[in-house]
């Protein structure tokens, strides 16, 4: 055997790559179960030759490999020269790795040592049967250090250096097998060979390649960009030169990540990776230099909705073999400032151009590190919303942004999120819905209506709004009454004249156009006095909280009402609650009870969602067939749909709760009868059942196989910029209102593309759909009592598709 290892040494010596051949040659006899422990006593002997200290290294500057012991205890790690310490201190779980090491392939320091101590401030359990990736796993001892002390299923080891991976085998087998040769069993009968493996793989691309579904992943990768770029585009491969495999243990090139302004885009992509293979319970623990700033390093976690926990943080001298000139050069373009310390104990932070001057001058510098365990919140949620963002959408990953202060946004945000990304995903373009309500989303505000407050409703009794404004403005244009009574709460966006006009007395009932409403205070003994005094045909009102709770104030509205013929739509947005513990609504009591009767319908607009104010869905409840045919008839006459995705919306939240509720145990009590109307109402006004009648109005199209061209409905797919587009509108947090706000846009885009003036001579007339903008151009024709537009009058109707 002597022999052999002169040999050996004779061809180490010749070159770092020499050595490498020959330690390539050694881990092929080591694979082989004949030669394998022939093989492991020969790196037992070689460690024998090189034992003490400084002989190891002699024999790396030498013979470009060194073996040597490293003590692993419960927080610390030790090399073989500080053995004294640990027997001073009598730490008793003490364990040893022999470990080989060549100069192509990052030598553990601080780095490391701070991660695996960050890795043991977690409970003892936690890798523990489980299915664990190591990223950037270097000469493997963090890997083979995990397996022994935690036992998990398997460790995969990975690492994009081709010679990492082979070291890491050799390491593996060193401590899988004693200096004799013979396998070392634990106690469930495993030897480490059975629990560990190592890949080579570009992060986690082994796992996604081979459907390795993990529990935990860790990762101790580069976070400073190469400070020349065109190295990091070179081939990786065993042969490459051993400069360049060991910068890339330092540095890591662009990854078309936001988070490459401050090196941190490798991080970055390994989360993301790790959402697509981590299973839902798992969580990630990384090692984050905190040269950044805290805030941008827990940033690139949290907006892609994982919690964090800081394990460990330290201080540490900034390596001596790492250029930090990128930093310099960020800061250069950007009011970024990264955080340095002056020696180990300074506590006011340099930015990395002064730190780069001072270390240039002798002075020495550090920076903190973190070891931060991340999991994911909503973790099938996220990882829906990762898999449509990898498929064709990345460019939107950059403005995604799952922080939240409050739970409660996140988890009403996050699970629309991921419903909005798998329609968008699974659907060239969008369903064609009914005008009054997508059925689904009608259907579950029955669902909700029946299982949360008792009501026996169905879809057919809920037409569904863009606002409640809209509701209000289409039931007083469908009755078209002479004096109508409104909540002055609820008269902001009807049009002038009809709050203007007073037109009570002497009307001459053949003008049935003209509509008058009069402004009335929401507390019910007020607004009962009114209507006994003025006599209404419509009243629609909201009622005080303190009068909401019990049935009573709406029985006595009822009461009045039906006596004098009166139409009523009770409002009861304000006291709706969309939550799983819904409080005490007299109006919904009072239906578990009744039914409602033909005068009376309820109308209620969704507002109050924490996630986006400005979002708007409102539906109206009838239980009178006509009522409820007519009203969804007029929607898509006179407003169009509601947008898709505000019922997407309000329909994950009702969806949400739905599926949280135990279905309800109780029979429904028997429902009495609705009270029959005494005094004759008012009817749908003729021009309205002659509008109706004569207007081709939404055919039900059970297979969806008819293409809706009398909708302006497109049978080409959603281009992916506007499925991207619809996404980030959702997507993103802190938009300010000129991002949101179309006009200004499409007023520069007629005027640039067309030439149209937009000056104080033409107006634009804004709607959420077409069918909105003709009736409002019609309306508009109508308010100006214009018979015809003037010659010079120009008009362009431009429908921007879809509406979101
Ligand atoms: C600082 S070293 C850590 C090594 C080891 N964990 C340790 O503590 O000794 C970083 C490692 O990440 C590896 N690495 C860099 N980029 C990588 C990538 N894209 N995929 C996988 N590994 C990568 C490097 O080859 C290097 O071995
Ligand atoms: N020496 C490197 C640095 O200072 C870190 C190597 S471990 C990722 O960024």
């Amino acid at each position: 055997m002597e022999k052999e290892m002169d040999d050996f040494l004779r061809e180490c010596e010749r070159s770092g790559d020499a050595a490498y051949a020959a330690i390539k040659s050694l881990l092929e006899r080591l694979e082989k179960p004949d030669t394998r422990s022939g093989a492991r006593v020969f790196l037992a002997r070689l460690q024998q030759r090189f034992q003490s200290k400084d002989d190891a290294d002699r024999c790396f500057d030498t013979y470009h490999f060194r073996i040597h012991d490293v003590l692993l205890h419960d927080f610390h790690v030790y090399s073989i020269a500080d053995l004294t310490i640990s027997y001073l201190t009598g730490y008793q779980k003490r364990k040893k790795l022999t470990i080989l090491e060549i100069p192509s392939i990052f030598i553990p320091e601080d780095w490391s040592f701070t991660f695996y101590e960050g890795i043991n401030r977690h409970p003892d359990t936690i890798f523990k049967d489980r299915m664990v990736a190591e990223l950037g796993c270097g000469n493997g001892w963090i890997s083979i250090a995990l397996a022994e002390k935690w036992s998990p299923l398997k460790v995969y080891g990975l690492d994009i250096n081709p010679r990492a991976v082979k070291v890491s085998w050799i390491n593996l087998f060193l401590n899988a097998l004693d200096e004799n040769g013979t396998p070392v069993y634990d106690g469930e009968g495993k030897t480490l060979l059975d629990r560990v493996e190592f890949h080579e793989s570009d992060l986690l691309a082994y796992c996604r390649k081979n459907n390795i579904q993990l529990e935990r992943i860790v990762g101790c990768i580069p976070q400073i960009l190469n400070p020349n770029p065109e190295a990091m585009s070179k081939l990786i491969t065993e042969n490459a030169s051993e400069e360049f495999l060991y910068s890339l243990s330092n540095y890591c090139a662009l990854q078309g990540f936001v988070e490459d302004q401050f090196g941190l885009g490798l991080i970055a992509r390994a989360v993301e990776e790790g959402i697509e293979v981590i299973k839902p319970t798992g969580f990630m623990i990384f090692n984050i230099g905190g040269r950044p700033g805290q805030g941008v390093c827990k940033r690139l976690f949290e907006r892609r909705g994982f919690n964090i926990t800081k394990l460990w943080q330290t201080k540490i001298m900034q390596a001596s073999d790492t250029d930090i000139s990128a930093l310099v050069e960020i800061e250069k373009n950007s009011h970024h400032r990264f955080e340095f310390f002056m020696g180990l104990v300074g506590d006011q932070p340099i930015c990395a151009r002064t730190a780069w001057a001072y270390v240039k001058s002798g002075g020495r510098i550090s920076h903190a590190l973190s070891v931060y365990s991340c999991q994911i919140r909503q973790p099938n949620q996220v990882k829906i919303i990762f898999d449509f963002l990898r498929n064709g959408f990345q460019e939107v990953s950059s403005s995604l942004d799952l922080s939240f202060e409050d739970d409660s946004v996140a988890d009403e945000k996050i699970p629309f999120l991921a419903y909005l990304a798998s329609v968008l995903k699974e659907n060239s373009f969008l369903p064609y819905e009914p005008p009054a309500g997508s059925m689904h989303f009608r259907n579950l505000i029955a669902g909700f209506m029946k299982v949360y407050h008792h009501i026996p409703l169905s879809a057919d009794n809920v037409t569904v709004f863009p606002s409640r404004s809209v509701a209000i403005e289409n039931v007083l244009r469908l009755f078209s009454p002479r004096l109508a009574i409104v909540d002055e709460h609820l008269t902001r966006n009807l049009p002038k004249q009809w709050l203007t006009s007073l037109t009570i007395e002497g009307t001459n009932d053949k003008l049935e156009d003209i509509i008058t409403v009069i402004e009335a205070p929401h507390q019910s003994d007020l607004m009962i006095e009114l209507i006994r005094k003025l006599k209404p045909q419509v009243v629609i009102t909201g009622m005080p909280h303190f009068e909401a709770i019990t049935s009573s104030a709406f029985e006595n509205l009822l009461n009045t009402t039906r006596e004098l013929g009166t139409r009523i739509f009770l409002d009861i947005s304000n006291h709706f609650e969309l939550s799983s513990l819904p409080g005490s609504d007299g109006v919904l009591k009072y239906l578990a009870g009744k039914s409602l009767p033909s005068h009376a319908a309820v109308l209620c607009g969704l507002v109050k969602n924490q996630v986006y104010s400005d979002l708007e869905v409102a539906f109206v409840i009838s239980e009178d067939e006509a009522v409820y045919t007519i009203l969804s008839k007029t929607v898509e006459l006179l407003e169009g749909h509601t947008a898709l995705f505000s019922q997407y919306y309000y329909g994950c939240l009702f969806h949400e709760l739905l599926a949280f509720q135990l279905a309800d145990r109780h029979l429904p009590a028997e429902r009495e009868g609705a009270d029959r109307n005494s005094a004759k109402l008012i009817g749908f006004t003729s021009s309205a059942v002659s509008a109706l009648n004569n207007a081709e109005l939404f055919i039900v199209d059970q297979d969806n196989s008819l293409i809706h061209l009398d909708v302006n409905r497109s049978f080409l797919p959603i281009p992916s910029t506007v499925k991207a587009s619809i996404f980030e509108s959702f997507a993103r947090q802190n938009m300010v209102e000129s991002e949101t706000d179309v006009r200004f846009g499409i007023q520069q885009l007629a005027m640039n593309s067309y030439g149209f003036p937009c000056g104080g001579s033409s107006e634009f007339i804004f709607a959420n759909s077409h069918l909105a903008l003709l009736n409002k151009l019609i309306l508009c024709c109508i308010q100006e009592r214009a018979p015809s537009f003037s010659p010079q009058a120009q008009m362009v109707i431009v429908s921007l598709r879809p509406s979101s």
